[in-house]
C-alpha cells in the first residue's frame, strides 16, 4: 500500500510536474487571448497617453483671455500648435491639446460673443499629459497572470495586436462507473452523473480547454483502457478521470494506469476527504489525474491537484491560498489535512452542513475550503489558510 503524500508537498509536486512540462509561448490576437497566460511582461509600447489628450469639451487657449478663435480640434485629428497668444481652438473630449497651450477652459465655463471666448480653466488642468499614465518601455503587468478583459484593452490601449501567451491547457474528461444514469431520476441502484455535466465547466473556468469528453466508461479494464487511449488521441495534456481510484472489484484505473506505462507524481493525498486522489505521467509526457468517484472528495481533488497543475502547464505561480478567521470550531482530522467547506458569515468562515464525501449539498453552498493542517483543531477566532471554490472569474 502507498503512502499518501502531505497535501501540502502534493500541490507543489504536482505544480513542479506542470511547469517542467509547460508548453512554450504563442502569439495570440487579442481578441482570442481571453482566459490565456500572459507568457511575457507587458511593456507598453508608447507613452500613455501617447499625446497631451483633453480631458473635456471646450477651448484650448494661449495666453490671456479674451482668445480668437482660429480652429477646432476634434478626438482623432492632429493638432497644429497654438503660435500666437490671445488664440484658442475648440477642442473635443480626447481631442490632442496643440503645442502652445497654456489653459483649456469648459465650455459651459465659457463665454462666446463676436468670434472671441473668454473663460475662467479650472483649478486642476483639464488634460492628461503625455506619459502621465504610463512611460513608453515601462512594464506594466508581469508574465503568469491571466489575460483578462481589463488585460485585453490595457494592451490594445498600449499598440498591441497581438499577446505572447501560453496556451490553454488541453483538458478531457473520462468519467467511470456502471451505476451512473446521465438523465432522469436515480433509484434502484443507480445514481445520477453528477461530475460529466459539471467537470467541463470547472475545468474551463480553471483556464483548461476541453478537447474530449466520455462517460459513463464501463468498469471493464479494457474499456478504462480504451477510453484513456481515446483521450490521448484527441490530443489531451491532462486527462481527468473519476471513479475507479480504490481497489474495489471494479476499480480500473491503477491497473489501467500500468498497462499504459504510467508512472506516479503523486499517488494518494493525506487528505481528508479525497484521499485516494492521484496524479500520474504518461509514457508520451500526458498526465492523468485520477479523481476520487464521490462527488466532494472530487471537487477537493480538483483544487488540490488539478489547480495547481493546470497552473504550472500554464506557466502561472502555484495558487496561493486565502485565509479566513473560523466563525466556529472546526475538528481536524489527524494526520491527515482537513479541508472543511465554508460559507462566510459577517467575514468569518462557519462550516456548512452536508458535507459527506457523497454529498454535493454543503459544496453548492459553500465559498471554499477551510485547510486545516495536519495534527491541528480549528479553533473559532483563529485564522486558517482557505482554498477556495471557482467563481464566475478564472482563477
Ligand atoms: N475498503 C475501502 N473502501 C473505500 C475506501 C477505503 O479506504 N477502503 N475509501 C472510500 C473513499 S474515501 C472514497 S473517496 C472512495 C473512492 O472510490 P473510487 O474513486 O474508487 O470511486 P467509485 O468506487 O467508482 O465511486 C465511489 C462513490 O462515488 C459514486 N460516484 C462515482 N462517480 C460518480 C459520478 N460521476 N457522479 C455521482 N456519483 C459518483 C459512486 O456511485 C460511489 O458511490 O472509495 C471508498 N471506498
Ligand atoms: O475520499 Mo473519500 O471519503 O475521503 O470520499
Amino acid at each position: 500500500m502507498t503512502l499518501p503524500i502531505a497535501w501540502a508537498a502534493a500541490r507543489e509536486a504536482v505544480f513542479a510536474a506542470g511547469s517542467a512540462a509547460a508548453p512554450g509561448p504563442v502569439p495570440v490576437p487579442l481578441a482570442a487571448s481571453d482566459g490565456l497566460t500572459l507568457a511575457a511582461p507587458l511593456v507598453t509600447l508608447t507613452d500613455l497617453p501617447a499625446f497631451p489628450t483633453s480631458s473635456v469639451d471646450g477651448w484650448a487657449a494661449r495666453g490671456p483671455a479674451p482668445w480668437r478663435i482660429v480652429g477646432r480640434v476634434l478626438a482623432g485629428n492632429r493638432a497644429e500648435p497654438l503660435d500666437e497668444d490671445g488664440t484658442c481652438v475648440e477642442i473635443a473630449t480626447g481631442g490632442m491639446v496643440p503645442r502652445g497651450t497654456t489653459a483649456i477652459v469648459r465650455v459651459e465655463d465659457s463665454t462666446t460673443t463676436d468670434g472671441a471666448v473668454t473663460g475662467e480653466p479650472r483649478r486642476l488642468p483639464d488634460w492628461r499629459r503625455q506619459g502621465e499614465e504610463a512611460a513608453a518601455g515601462e512594464e506594466l503587468l508581469p508574465a503568469g497572470i491571466p489575460v483578462t478583459p481589463g488585460v485585453i484593452g490595457l494592451a490594445a490601449s498600449c499598440g498591441y495586436d497581438e499577446l505572447s501567451c501560453r496556451p490553454a491547457p488541453r483538458a478531457a474528461l473520462l468519467v467511470f462507473g456502471d451505476e451512473l444514469l446521465t438523465a432522469g431520476t436515480p433509484g434502484a441502484g443507480r445514481v445520477r452523473d453528477a461530475l460529466g455535466p459539471s467537470l467541463p465547466s470547472w475545468l474551463r473556468r480553471a483556464g483548461a480547454q476541453v478537447v474530449h469528453e466520455r462517460g459513463p466508461v464501463a468498469d471493464t479494464l479494457e474499456d478504462h483502457v480504451a477510453a484513456l487511449r481515446g483521450a490521448i488521441d484527441a490530443g489531451a495534456q491532462l486527462i481527468c478521470t473519476t471513479g475507479g481510484t480504490m481497489h474495489g472489484p471494479v476499480d480500473h484505473l491503477h491497473p489501467a494506469l500500468a498497462e499504459l506505462g504510467a508512472q506516479y507524481v503523486v499517488n494518494t493525498v493525506a487528505v481528508r476527504p479525497g484521499f485516494p486522489m492521484l496524479v500520474a505521467r504518461l509514457p508520451g509526457g500526458q498526465f492523468v489525474a485520477g479523481l476520487p468517484g464521490n462527488p466532494q472528495s472530487t471537487f477537493v481533488a480538483l483544487v488540490s491537484l488539478v489547480l495547481p497543475l493546470l497552473a504550472g502547464l500554464s506557466g502561472r505561480p502555484l495558487p496561493t491560498l486565502g485565509t479566513v478567521t473560523l466563525g466556529a470550531d472546526v475538528p481536524g482530522r489527524g494526520d491527515f489535512t482537513h479541508l472543511a467547506l465554508v460559507t462566510l458569515a459577517g467575514g468569518r468562515a462557519l462550516p456548512v452542513a452536508h458535507v459527506g464525501s457523497a454529498m454535493l449539498r454543503g459544496l453548492a453552498n459553500s465559498v471554499g475550503f477551510a485547510v486545516i493542517p495536519p495534527g491541528a483543531e480549528g479553533r473559532e477566532g483563529t485564522v486558517a489558510q482557505m482554498v477556495p471554490l471557482l467563481d464566475g472569474e478564472r482563477s
